[in-house]
């Protein structure tokens, strides 16, 4: 099926190391183990159907980035694998921007990259360029960017390449109102046109508004995948329950977790 997503056992494994020079045996001497391990995700699986909306949720931590970092193709998975058969396209805060470069260097890279042509580059650029409402700023560095203009620039690049496959992290929760209204319609066509989008924000309202369904990631492990109005109920019941417990009940909470995240052995 094309344009649908299947997520098979994916898990993201890093190295904390506590000295540099642990992470420099760790790549020279590759018999031995040095750092410790971490799972940012651990065998993670859900399969998305062509034209569906899912929300990822989950309190800070919880590796929502990672994940759509890994769907997109941004980051290797160390575990597991993703089957996609559309172009996708990831939209953060910053992503895959180059500071040094001006907002329409950036435009022309980006495409270039993409493999348009320079014909194709003149008929798409300005218009990237009204969307993202940059028109004064655009042949400044992105260095001197505010975050909002930095995703909106990301966010008009990404719909105008015409993705069959859209990510959405976090990039509408730092622009202003308007823009993100402007963002919500256009991701709207996008829905109608039968695109597969997954969307990362911590606005349940938004999330409620707009998706169909809901993988909730708890430290890097599934809590519930669904339908939006059953996870979210729930992901909200936990959140009020979390908000209440004392400081060290939390801490008790976490601790569990990166135990569970740091255990040493597994391979993948
Ligand atoms: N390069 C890295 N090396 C080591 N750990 C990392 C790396 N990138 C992310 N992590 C860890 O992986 C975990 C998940 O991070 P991630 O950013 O995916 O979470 P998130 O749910 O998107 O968080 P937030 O809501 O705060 O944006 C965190 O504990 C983070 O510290």
């Amino acid at each position: 099926m094309s344009n649908s997503v299947e997520v098979h056992n994916v898990s993201k494994r890093y190295k904390l190391y506590k000295k540099n020079s642990e992470r420099l045996l760790d790549l020279l001497i590759p018999h031995k183990e040095y750092g410790e391990a971490f799972y940012a995700l651990q065998d993670v699986s859900f399969n998305v159907e062509k034209g569906s909306i899912v929300g990822l949720v989950g309190i800070n931590g919880s590796g929502k980035s990672t994940l759509a970092n890994v769907i997109a193709g941004v980051i290797p998975a160390t575990g597991g694998h993703v089957v996609s058969n559309g172009n996708i396209s990831l939209i953060a805060v910053n992503a895959g921007l180059d500071n040094k470069l001006t907002g329409r260097e950036n435009v022309e890279l980006k495409l270039l990259m993409l493999g348009f042509s320079k014909t194709e580059i003149n008929a798409m650029e300005e218009e990237i360029i009204e969307f993202a409402e940059l028109e004064k700023f655009i042949d400044q560095p992105v260095k001197t960017y505010s975050s909002g203009m930095k995703s909106r620039l990301g966010f008009s690049i990404s719909v105008r390449v015409n993705p069959d496959i859209l990510i959405i992290d976090e990039a509408l929760s730092v622009g202003d109102k308007a823009f993100a209204e402007k963002s919500l319609s256009k991701m709207m066509e996008f829905k109608e046109q039968g695109k597969t989008m997954f969307f990362v924000s911590h606005s349940i309202s938004q999330m409620r508004k707009f998706c169909e369904k809901i993988l909730w990631l708890e430290f890097g492990v599934v809590k519930e995948y669904g339908p939006a109005s059953e996870v979210l109920a729930h992901y909200e019941e936990f959140l009020e329950e979390f908000k209440n417990m004392s400081k060290k009940e939390k801490k008790k909470y976490r601790q569990n977790a990166l135990d569970r995240q740091s255990k040493i052995g597994a391979k993948s």
